[in-house]
């Protein structure tokens, strides 16, 4: 929309509606950064409970920062969440469910960026070149809106010095040169710690205890620890775990069978077809599963599960 037209028009419908403001209605039309919109906390409780499957830890946390964190008309830091786990867990899934809740347009939004270490940051000898381009763009970004979402997928492929650069944004400041990046949320995505993750739930399972009864605290002590002495985390004695800069180590268990099978109904429905139990076991069979003998775990979590319905 070209802003000229839509304020005559807002003006035109203002003088005799005489209670519209320009700001609700050019919003009507274009995507606008509303720092004030409260969270809906139940929609965000509802779509990560219907949608996010085996994942209580995660839907617990995700659920517990956000609505702490938008509820707080002051927060001290941006907020700060690392997600871990195997492939196809549900991390980009659950990233996509957060920033649709924060801002409609979701992925497609001007205020959520995400940012995918071997597309965006590929070559090891450009480190200075990323780090500048990345506080520059974050700078940017968070001056046009100050509750922009960062999502930085691939943390473990990333060269960790890059993150580095954004310390300063996550620290505890008021400003940094006069622009205050407090309300903003940064979203790190990664596969480290996924084999503590693994090790821990299937300690669970081997004496005979319940995937739900895993706590966090079961898990984030670990997870904390190992990221950091992980050289292939990103974060590997990163700045960002030393300062406690990071706000949550988000657990993502592996997927048993049962949840793949879920994620074939999701994918079905979503398709408009009706849910055909035979091609739902048919599919999840054809997932390979770990360890060896036990077999309880999908390798690649769902993330087949979309291609392989394709051939049914
Ligand atoms: N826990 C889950 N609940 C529901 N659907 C899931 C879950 N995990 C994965 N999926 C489905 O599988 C697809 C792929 O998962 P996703 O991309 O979120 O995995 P990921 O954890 O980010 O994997 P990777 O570490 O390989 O990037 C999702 O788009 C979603 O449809």
């Amino acid at each position: 929309f070209e802003p000229v037209s839509v304020g005559i028009a807002i003006g035109a419908v203002s003088a005799l509606t005489g209670y519209l403001s320009y700001s609700d209605f050019y919003c009507r039309f274009a995507e606008c950064c509303n720092e004030e919109r409260p969270l809906n906390a139940s929609a965000l409780k509802l779509d990560l409970e219907e949608k996010l499957f085996g994942q209580h830890l995660a839907t617990e946390v995700i659920l517990k920062a956000l609505t702490g964190f938008r509820n707080n008309k002051n927060p001290k830091k941006p907020l700060t969440l690392s997600l871990h786990g195997w492939a196809g867990t549900g991390k980009n899934f659950v990233s996509q469910i957060v920033a649709e809740n924060l801002h409609p347009k979701g992925l497609k939004s001007n205020f959520v960026h995400l940012f995918v270490s071997t597309l965006h940051f590929p070559h090891e000898q450009q480190i200075k070149l990323y780090q500048d381009q990345l506080q520059k763009w974050i700078r940017g970004n968070v001056s046009a809106c100050g509750n922009s979402v960062f999502i930085f997928d691939e943390m473990d492929k990333l060269h960790p010095g890059i993150i580095d650069a954004i310390k300063p944004f996550l620290d505890y400041y008021e400003q940094v040169d006069g622009i205050s990046y407090r309300k903003a949320i940064f979203i790190f995505l990664s596969n480290a710690g996924g084999d503590l993750i693994t090790k821990t739930t299937l300690d669970f399972w081997r004496a005979g205890r319940k995937r739900e009864e895993i706590q966090l605290k079961d898990l984030e002590p670990v997870l904390s620890v190992g990221v950091f002495n992980n050289k292939h985390s990103g974060l590997w004695h990163s700045g960002l775990i030393d300062r406690n800069l990071i706000d949550y180590f988000i657990p993502f268990l592996p997927l048993e069978y049962r949840h793949v099978k879920m994620c074939v109904r999701a994918e079905m429905r979503a398709r408009g077809d009706a849910v055909d139990e035979d091609v739902v076991t048919r599919v999840a069979d054809e997932m390979t599963f770990f360890p060896k003998d036990e077999k309880i775990y999908s390798d690649k979590g769902c993330k087949t599960v979309q291609s392989r319905l394709d051939f049914q």
